[in-house]
């Protein structure tokens, strides 16, 4: 079994079965009684519905485990009955997780714990970024530099890779909710205007230059909790999430920056590989080709890179590269 454990979303590769888990990572839980209620996608859509004895949990947060008894829970309500098989056919199952290229002990150990609480005998932790760069069809063994940047929910990793390993890499708390944060915080402050951050996502095409013209968003009255509609400047939607969009292009020419020149040499052909589910922001593809210059291309199923990379190395597709061990 491969899992990517995301702060938005897990995923789960059953070996010979192929992808059978893409859901929200979410659990609601009944806090009288302890009871699992729903998770995944119903659970995601009880979260800011719940009467007080109900709790919406995220047991994900930025590629890292915090809750491991929840996160057992989910995953095992939610690989339920396929994973049961496989215990029949196979009682001692293998598991293979990808984790952020720098976590910390703290994050394996819980990473491990999470899987070994599921009936996993052995289990191995990969580094996401290999895995993506996989999964995305990426020659990461081959002696030529690669670029990958990772666009998740609440990360976003950074990485040139090399004869299947990484040269350098860089990490920054950017991801898709991040630019939906910036957009919701934005309205608010501008004006006074309440918008969850799902409803944000129409105004995403900003970053595409789709919305040309003063555009009209509906929300709730800050002060007032009534209904109310406001006109928009989209420059200055474009300016509310310039932060964030700095952010990821300073980690990118930092991981640059500390590549040797004859590697660089080849990522100015080859390019930038765009995978995580946020890959798919529109119009962030060319902001990134205008400002480093260089090809940039979203990989096909851009958030089922690193799950499908990690499948492809459990079936022997792949030879499989563990995480090396933090230094300390
Ligand atoms: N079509 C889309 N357009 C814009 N953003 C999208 C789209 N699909 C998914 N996203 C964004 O991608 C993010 C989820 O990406 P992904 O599934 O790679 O995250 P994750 O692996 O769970 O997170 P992390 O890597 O941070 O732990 C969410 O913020 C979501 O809003």
């Amino acid at each position: 079994m491969a899992a990517d454990l995301g702060a938005s979303r897990t995923r789960v590769y059953l070996k010979q079965s192929g992808l059978i888990v893409d859901e929200p990572s979410v659990v609601a839980v009944n806090t009288k009684t302890g009871a699992l209620l729903a998770v995944g996608s119903p659970a995601e859509r009880m979260a800011g519905r719940t009467p007080a004895n109900i709790r919406v949990v995220r047991p994900i947060n930025g590629g890292t485990v915090v809750d491991i008894d929840m996160a057992q829970r989910m995953l095992r309500a939610m690989v339920g009955p396929k994973l049961r098989r496989a215990f029949r056919r196979k009682p001692l199952l293998r598991a293979a997780v990808c984790i952020p290229h720098d976590a910390d002990p703290l994050a394996r150990r819980a990473a491990l714990e999470t899987l070994i609480g599921l009936g996993a005998r052995r289990v191995e932790l990969v580094d996401s970024l290999v895995t993506a760069g996989i999964g995305c069809g990426l020659p990461v063994e081959q002696p030529e530099a690669t670029m990958i940047v990772q666009v998740g929910a609440a990360t976003t990793q950074v990485a040139v890779l090399s004869l299947g390993s990484i040269v350098a890499a860089e990490k920054v708390p950017i991801g898709g909710e991040t630019f939906d944060r910036a957009l919701v915080q934005h309205l608010r402050n501008q004006h006074e205007l309440l918008l969850p951050s799902l409803a944000v996502r129409p105004l995403h095409q900003v970053l595409n230059g789709d919305i040309p013209q003063i555009t009209e968003v509906h929300g709730r009255d800050v002060a007032t909790g009534l209904a109310r509609t406001v006109k928009v400047d989209p420059e200055s939607l474009r300016l509310a999430v310039r932060t964030p969009l700095t952010s990821l292009l300073d980690a990118i020419r930092a991981v640059l920056h500390r590549c040797p020149p004859d590697l660089v040499a080849d990522l100015a052909d080859r390019g930038i590989m765009l995978t995580g589910g946020a890959a798919q922001l529109p119009g962030l593809d060319t902001t990134l080709r205008e400002n480093t210059g260089m090809p940039v291309n979203v990989a096909e199923d851009p958030g089922l890179c690193a799950v499908q990379g990690l499948g492809a190395m459990l079936e022997g597709r792949v030879r499989p590269l563990p995480v090396p061990e933090p230094a300390n």
